[in-house]
């Protein structure tokens, strides 16, 4: 604590600025609410104002300056009102809680220290001379993260300030009232940091700006890296960090990067919802936030279904069948490699000389364009042209075909058919469009050019002023043309989209077999269950689906063939959970976001899917993307989530797990509840789920191994009489307080005040692949966390040091 006279002077100053910013936001109120009025009128009379006079090319010039006049106006009213809002809106936010901290500098050979106040956002006094509140991610501002008292140095874009930092304080002020001052000697002292973790979990995750520490301000401040790698233990905070990332890059480029130039991966759609709130909070603009699923399914469906990641887990999880589960292991990591995906380049090396596959195109069960004819075309082109030119190439020489073909179907008979039973309402509407078409005397037809090479000009009084075709001969030619083009509209769509490609049977010829493969690829090292990988990959395909696995390997393939996309817009890709994603995904997102830097976040201790990449390696795929002299990597080994009881108990789960250091915050240790038989759990975990309510814990989650075990849970805890009970799955979209239940791998990125684990039994978690998955759903848990074991425990547990934990039966 500080003196009573510091005391005082912090509380007078506190006064000061809240009065002050009462004043500014009394006196911009008005401004802003006028902005508004001003914008939408400038609006309303836009068009009013503009005559639009294009008779002669002067009168079309005028008009042109005009609209471009009014609209630079319109967009600077827009700006200056965003930006008076956004200044508002910053004031408003800063009322509560004006500060958090403060430091006092002084620049080298400069006299007294200045004293600078640090918020989440700057406010300026009124003669705009003072910053009577410095943004926490202004450049001086990271000394209060960084650096202890004494002499120091930080870092500006004009280059380095070097001086001495006298004091280093901290404030905690609720409601515009101090509540508590720390003087600190150390970077951010842990008395607030107490405070905050020792609140009970949120539906939403919340702002750390106040307590962020110097080890998570690297992540937050790098702006260096092409790739920054972030390998932190569970609850070490790295999706705090990279939020608070990705507003300090938008305040840092705030002149050249938008919310929108940003875009979060992240691991399901619910987490979507969890992290939405934490950009408005700190004044910014939420980013793009999909996950990869989503993207996978955004390019590929409905072609082509593809499978929940979840989906896969779950068979993982669940099958009996130890073959099966072997094949699908080897085949996911094989497909997850560097390797695989380098055969699939040799592949289309190989493709550009033989084996392109077609799918003809079919009209009234007649074959237009055979594969076959497609192939020979395709091959005929120079073969030093590449795939991609050559499929142009190809659907340029079909749509001619196309045309052709229309042309000589004009006379078919099923064109005569349709024209006998041309009923009225087609006839009229036939009628109306191309009168419509000829009076815009400029509009071009989109086969008048044909139209007229074929038969002269229609001069326009011959296709009458009354709603009635002159039926002759030209009329009627131009009803066939019609009825055929219409008819040969969606072949044309197909082959402008390239379904003409047969992508499917270019993906499942490579699992035709082993030595098929090999020579298609010149891949030599293949895994030993190869054929049972093929057989499975090719029956999902035959039924128009893709296992997860082979998503983004297809994705990939098609792109070579039909050329690849990119998004040039966005400049920075977080992927959270990254340990979850595969070499070959990074590399895709790389190439589809050639102007990003990339953030990847994750634990390598709860990569629960077998493509997982390990972060910590130094020499690991991630690291390579973009060359290690543009990598940084950071661990982060502190865990703030659980107690200290409850990360003694989870670390030694994992063999990796011995550097992981706890936050100094205590509970009660994890109790493990002997029980024999279903009824027995039910009961005891609706009177547990009913105490840890009464101990004001608000969100609870019941966490299962797969999602039947959740249904299983949700049914047998409801019929006992549980209520308000949330059942989570993969298609649940917001993160809300109460009681959850889900799989664990949903819980994924998501904390709870008390956490249960519904089955800790040896019959369920026994696999040591599935290890990373319990300590992933153990280590959800802030303050409580209890598992349920009928019979025997799960070897996890056995393996355990006795004193860690507390058993019941
Ligand atoms: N510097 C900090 N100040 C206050 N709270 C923090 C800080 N760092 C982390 N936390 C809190 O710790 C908890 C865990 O943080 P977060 O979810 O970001 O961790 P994570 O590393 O992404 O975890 P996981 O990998 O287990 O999902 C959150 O409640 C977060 O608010």
């Amino acid at each position: 604590m500080i003196s009573a006279d510091d005391w005082k002077e912090e509380q007078e100053r506190l006064k000061s600025v809240t009065e002050q910013l009462h004043k500014e936001i009394d006196r911009l109120e008005p401004e802003v609410a006028g902005l508004h009025h001003q914008v939408t009128d400038i609006r309303k009379q836009f068009w009013e104002e503009v005559t639009v006079n294009t008779s002669t090319d002067e009168d079309f010039e005028e008009t042109f300056h005009s609209i471009k006049q009014q609209e630079a106006l319109l967009s600077e009213r827009e700006r200056s009102h965003r930006q008076r809002l956004k200044q508002w809106n910053n004031m408003k936010r800063l009322l509560p809680s004006p500060y958090f901290g403060r430091i006092d500098f002084a620049e080298e050979g400069e006299g007294s220290p200045e004293r600078v106040y640090i918020g989440v956002s700057s406010f300026v006094d009124e003669e705009g001379l003072n910053f009577l509140v410095y943004d926490w991610r202004t450049p001086i501002a990271s000394l209060y993260y960084d650096a202890s008292p004494g002499e120091t140095e930080y870092e500006t874009p004009g280059g380095t300030v070097r001086g001495t930092m006298a004091l280093k304080r901290q404030y905690q002020i609720r409601s515009g009232e101090l509540r508590n001052v720390f003087d600190t000697s150390v970077t951010i002292g842990d008395e607030l940091l107490q405070q905050a973790l020792g609140n009970g979990a949120d539906t939403a995750m919340k702002s750390i700006v106040a307590t962020i520490q110097k080890e998570q301000n690297a992540i937050v401040r790098d702006v260096k890296s092409h790739m920054l790698i972030v390998q932190g233990a569970a609850g070490s905070g790295k999706t705090s960090a990279a939020l608070q990332r990705a507003a300090y890059l938008l305040y840092r480029y705030r002149n050249r990067l938008t919310a929108d130039q940003i875009v979060l991966f992240s691991p399901n759609p619910m987490f979507n919802s969890y992290v939405s709130t934490v950009l408005p909070e700190l004044g910014e603009d939420n980013m793009q936030q999909t996950t990869f699923q989503e993207y996978l399914a955004h390019w590929l469906e409905p072609e082509v279904s593809v499978e929940s990641p979840f989906d896969g887990l779950e068979f993982a999880l669940t099958t009996e069948d130890r073959d099966a589960y072997e094949a699908r292991q080897q085949g996911i990591r094989y497909k997850a490699s560097e390797a695989f995906l380098d055969a699939l380049r040799r592949y289309a090396e190989w493709l550009c000389l033989q084996g392109m596959r077609f799918i003809g195109i079919t009209f009234m069960d007649r074959e237009l364009v055979t594969a076959e004819q497609m192939s020979s075309k395709f091959y005929s082109f120079d073969s030093s042209v590449s795939l991609e030119n050559r499929i142009t190439m190809l659907r340029d020489w079909l749509l001619k075909e196309l045309a052709v073909l229309e042309r000589k179907e004009r006379a078919a008979d099923w064109v005569q058919d349709e024209l006998n039973y041309l009923d009225m309402e087609d006839y009229q509407a036939a009628y109306g469009s191309i009168r419509k078409k000829y009076e815009k005397e400029d509009a071009v037809f989109d086969f008048t050019q044909q139209y007229l090479d074929a038969y002269g000009d229609v001069p326009k009084r011959e296709l009458g002023e009354e709603n009635v075709f002159d039926f002759g001969d030209q009329e009627e030619e131009f009803l066939r043309r019609m009825i055929a083009k219409e008819r040969f509209a969606p072949l044309r769509r197909q082959v402008k989209r390239l379904k003409f490609v047969d992508v499917i049977g270019l993906y499942s010829s490579l699992f035709d077999d082993a030595s098929k493969y090999r020579d298609m690829t010149g891949e030599q090292e293949l895994p030993s269950l190869w054929s049972d990988i093929c057989r499975a990959t090719q029956e999902k395909l035959e039924r128009k689906e893709l296992l997860y696995e082979d998503a983004t390997p297809f994705l990939y393939m098609k792109e070579l063939v039909e050329g690849a996309r990119r998004n040039n817009d966005v400049r920075h890709v977080f992927v959270d959970e990254g340990q979850d994603y595969s070499p070959f995904q990074y590399t895709f997102l790389k190439r589809l976001f050639p102007h990003a830097r990339m953030t990847v976040l994750g634990d390598f201790g709860q990569a629960i899917f077998p493509q997982a990449t390990n972060l910590q390696e130094t020499d690991s795929p991630l690291v390579r993307l973009y060359g290690e002299e543009h990598t940084t990597l950071i661990r982060l080994v502190r865990s703030y989530r659980s107690t200290r009881e409850i990360v003694s108990f989870t670390k030694p789960l994992l063999s990796e797990g011995e550097g992981i250091v706890p936050f100094d915050r205590s509970g009660g240790k994890p109790i493990v509840t002997m029980l024999d038989n279903d009824g027995e759990r039910t009961a005891r975990m609706l009177q547990d789920l009913a105490k840890l309510q009464a101990e004001g814990f608000g969100s609870i989650a019941v966490i299962t191994k797969t999602a039947a075990e959740s249904r299983e849970a949700f049914g047998s805890l409801t019929a006992a009489g549980g209520e308000n009970l949330l059942l989570i799955t993969k298609e649940t979209l917001t993160f809300e307080r109460g009681i959850s239940i889900l799989p664990a791998y949903l819980a994924k990125g998501v904390e709870f005040d008390a956490v249960l684990i519904y089955d800790a039994s040896a019959h369920v978690y026994n696999r040591e692949s599935e290890r990373k998955l319990f300590y992933t759903a153990c280590t959800r848990a802030m303050h409580r966390l209890r598992l349920y074991v009928i019979g025997e425990a799960t070897p996890y547990l056995t393996g355990l040091d006795r004193e860690l934990y507390v058993t019941e039966s």
